[in-house]
């Protein structure tokens, strides 16, 4: 498989959340005693400014958890070149219209953007005429899933073989469409530029799992090569400790960060990997980084689906479609509000294509 110049991840700064996480916990943030095995750290400042430090740093991870959703107004989807009113498919049809004979490659958020948000992560099913409506896209264009999940989960949910997937926010991507259908991809369709990272990732959500097992509604899941600690069904004044005890497990894993996505702390390697990457990365992968000749459709619900919009934005070329209920800072270019607006907008995309005006 061509990777092409610049595929691999280097190693970069590691703090995404600001301010950084550093330093432990103090006794008065954290009821809960963390410090068994491979789970603990070790302190190297005095007391107090360590107490300083911690009680900031916690905050500001708390304070990242707290605006989760909305974000601030900077570049909204809503109001620039379509309102919340906009029709589905009229922005498929300016789409295609724009495309002039272009070929339009789609790619595909899961949760929140085909499937509805719902408070148990094993239970965020695509509907049948969701995953109908998918099976139709890719008859016409070229289509990949691209999501936070472990790529085998996604494939549960989405069970369509004809399309391509990019797991784990991407460190996860099968280039051959029906060869992730299996465990057994050849190393010709696999990339994985986190795979050194897969013990750690182990052994990190292992001691996620131990630490947070005693606060109510805390759930945690392996996705691979990251885990997601979920806090959507944990009571608002326990976030806090949630907050301190994945800053105090991540303290005994420098090469590990933590990113915050709808009710969930995700903790992942430090590599300069995401899912704007994973796109450039399909896209020269898939024969279709020509921008005179491809216009490819990014549609995401989160921050991570940020990276993606950010490349497309960058590339000037395709478009990013933000699925929000409300006006949020994005580098996407078009809105959706929900995943019955992103169904309308794919059978649109197909209608047009068969039928252009
Ligand atoms: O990139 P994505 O496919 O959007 O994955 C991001 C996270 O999605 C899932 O969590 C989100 O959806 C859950 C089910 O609706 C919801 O309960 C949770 O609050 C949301 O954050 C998935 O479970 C996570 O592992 C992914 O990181």
């Amino acid at each position: 498989m061509d990777m092409g110049s610049g595929s691999s991840p280097v190693i970069t700064d590691p703090i995404s959340i600001s301010p950084p996480l550093l330093g432990g916990l103090t006794s008065n943030l954290m009821p809960f005693s963390v410090m068994s095995g491979g789970c603990s750290s070790s302190p190297s400042m005095s007391a107090s400014s360590r107490r300083k430090i911690e009680e900031v740093l916690v905050n500001g991870l708390l304070d990242a958890m707290k605006s989760s959703s909305p974000r601030k107004k900077h570049n909204l989807a809503f109001g620039q070149d379509n309102s919340p009113d906009e029709d589905p498919a009229y922005t498929a049809w300016l789409i295609v219209a724009n495309a002039q004979g272009r070929r339009i490659a789609v790619f595909l958020d899961y949760d929140g953007t085909l499937s509805p948000i719902v408070d148990d992560p094993d239970k965020a099913f695509m509907s049948p005429v969701m995953r109908a409506a998918v099976r139709n896209v890719a008859k016409y264009f070229p289509t990949a899933i691209v999501s936070g999940r472990s790529r085998k989960k996604v494939f549960e949910f989405v069970k369509l073989t004809e399309l391509y997937y990019a797991g784990s926010h991407g460190m996860d991507i099968v280039t051959s469409a029906a060869a992730h259908a299996t465990e057994k991809c050849k190393e010709a369709n696999l990339f994985q530029p986190a795979c050194e990272f897969l013990p750690m990732i182990n052994e990190v959500s292992k001691c996620l799992v131990e630490v947070t097992s005693s606060i109510e509604g805390a759930r945690v899941e392996n996705n691979k090569f990251c885990v997601s600690v979920h806090y959507r069904n944990v009571a608002e004044k326990d976030w806090k400790v949630v907050a301190g005890l994945v800053k105090q497990v991540l303290e005994a894993f420098p090469r590990l960060k933590v990113t915050n996505g709808r009710m969930v702390l995700e903790v992942r390697p430090v590599i300069d990997w995401d899912k704007g990457k994973a796109v450039e990365f399909l896209l020269r992968s898939l024969g279709l980084s020509d921008s005179e000749d491809v216009v490819p459709i990014y549609i995401g619900d989160d921050r991570t689906d940020e990276d993606a919009f950010k490349v497309l934005r960058e590339r000037s070329c395709g478009y990013g479609i933000l699925v929000s209920q409300v006006p949020k800072d994005t580098e996407a270019f078009y809105s959706l509000r929900d995943p019955s607006e992103v169904m309308g907008f794919l059978n649109s995309l197909v209608r047009w294509k068969k039928h252009p005006l």
